[in-house]
């Protein structure tokens, strides 16, 4: 399965507890959030900002049905422009990061008593909740040898929601010659998308599936770029750049149909074909993602390579105006 981090809501915590979150978002579709500067933020519902913890994981999708705040760079799902919400969260972030730093720098080169202390520093620093956004019948499912039937694949739907997740990433809608695994997207929406309370988004790679998405019911969609250009060519035949203008006609679509988009960007740390990839490709992928109308942007250790140190990188509150 592949993997995701999310940047839209909540705020990262120490640089160990998010890299080990995006490890786990990397195998399970669990996607952490961080607010880049000048970006909206918005508490979540049930939770009075006085008494918000600093930090917040995102949980939930942008109903806000969960009980936490959360630090979300979340736009207005269909508006272009953001508004920006207690605008000094960054700066509490920051100091929260580098108190975190001090923390496991102690927590390795002290007594016991000092380790149990920093220990109990990073604990309490964890965040209240995160986002989950399970990507199972679609990450997990196109890769599979085999085709699934549809009625597995929406048994599972089921499950997934049974379990509790509100958001489940249903299908795709690309073209059926480099995914056939879910040429069955218009089938599998046909049913889920009359399971309420839950979001269900599906990948839209560019109009045509777009467009085959809305016709199905689709409340939700998501686009889809890559941070490395050799990942780009080879996922969705094109480069990065003539990605960002087919979304951009996506995102265009989605607003005038006001269907929430997200954005993913894949390969933030390490591509499996160009090796490292450098951070101001991120930075510049998903600052595009967001400008378009992404209310969320995804960021995705894809391959799993990611380090503390790497992914500490963005949450730095400077990361979206890096060069
Ligand atoms: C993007 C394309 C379509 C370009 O593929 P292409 O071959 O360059 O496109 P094309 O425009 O030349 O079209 C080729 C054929 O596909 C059809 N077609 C074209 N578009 C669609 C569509 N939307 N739905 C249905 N059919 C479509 C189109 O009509 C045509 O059919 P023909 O005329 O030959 O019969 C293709 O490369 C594609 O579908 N790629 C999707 C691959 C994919 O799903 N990758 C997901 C991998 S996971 C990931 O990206 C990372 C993520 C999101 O999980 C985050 C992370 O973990 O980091």
């Amino acid at each position: 399965m592949l993997a995701s981090r999310v940047w839209s809501r909540s705020a990262p915590q120490s640089s160990r507890a998010l890299a080990s979150a995006a490890a786990s978002a990397a195998r399970s579709g669990m996607q952490l959030s961080q607010a880049p500067p000048g970006l909206a933020e918005r508490p979540c519902a049930g939770i009075a900002e006085a008494d918000a913890p600093p930090l917040c994981s995102s949980s939930g999708d942008s109903r806000g049905e969960h009980a936490c705040r959360r630090r979300t760079y979340q736009r207005h799902p269909v508006s272009n422009r953001a508004t920006p919400v207690g605008g000094n969260r960054h700066v509490l972030y920051a100091s929260y990061l580098s108190q975190n730093q001090q923390n496991y720098r102690s927590f390795s080169a002290s007594s016991d008593q000092e380790r149990i202390e920093a220990a109990n520093r990073i604990i309490h620093g964890l965040p209240r909740c995160v986002k989950i956004v399970e990507v199972g019948p679609r990450d997990g499912l196109q890769n599979e040898k085999n085709t699934v039937p549809t009625p597995v694949k929406i048994e599972l739907i089921k499950r997934l929601v049974t379990s509790g997740l509100s958001v489940v990433e249903a299908t795709s809608f690309v073209s059926p010659k480099w995914v056939p695994q879910l040429a069955d997207a218009k089938d599998v929406m046909e049913v889920v998308r009359n399971i309420t309370g839950v979001s269900f988004p599906v990948l839209t790679p560019n109009l045509k599936g777009f467009e085959a998405a809305a016709a199905a019911g689709a409340k939700e969609v998501a686009i889809f770029a890559s941070a490395s250009e050799a990942f780009s060519k080879s996922n969705i035949n094109c480069s990065i750049k003539e990605s960002l203008v087919r979304y951009n006609d996506v995102a265009l679509a989605a607003q005038k149909r006001e269907i929430p988009v997200r954005g993913y960007v894949s390969c933030v740390v390490g591509c499996p074909v160009e090796g490292s990839v450098p951070p101001s490709n991120v930075a510049y992928v998903a600052k595009e993602l967001y400008d378009m109308g992404c209310y969320e942007v995804s960021l995705g250790d894809t391959i799993g390579v990611g380090t503390p140190g790497d992914l500490a990188l963005f949450a730095n509150p400077q990361f979206l105006s890096m060069p």
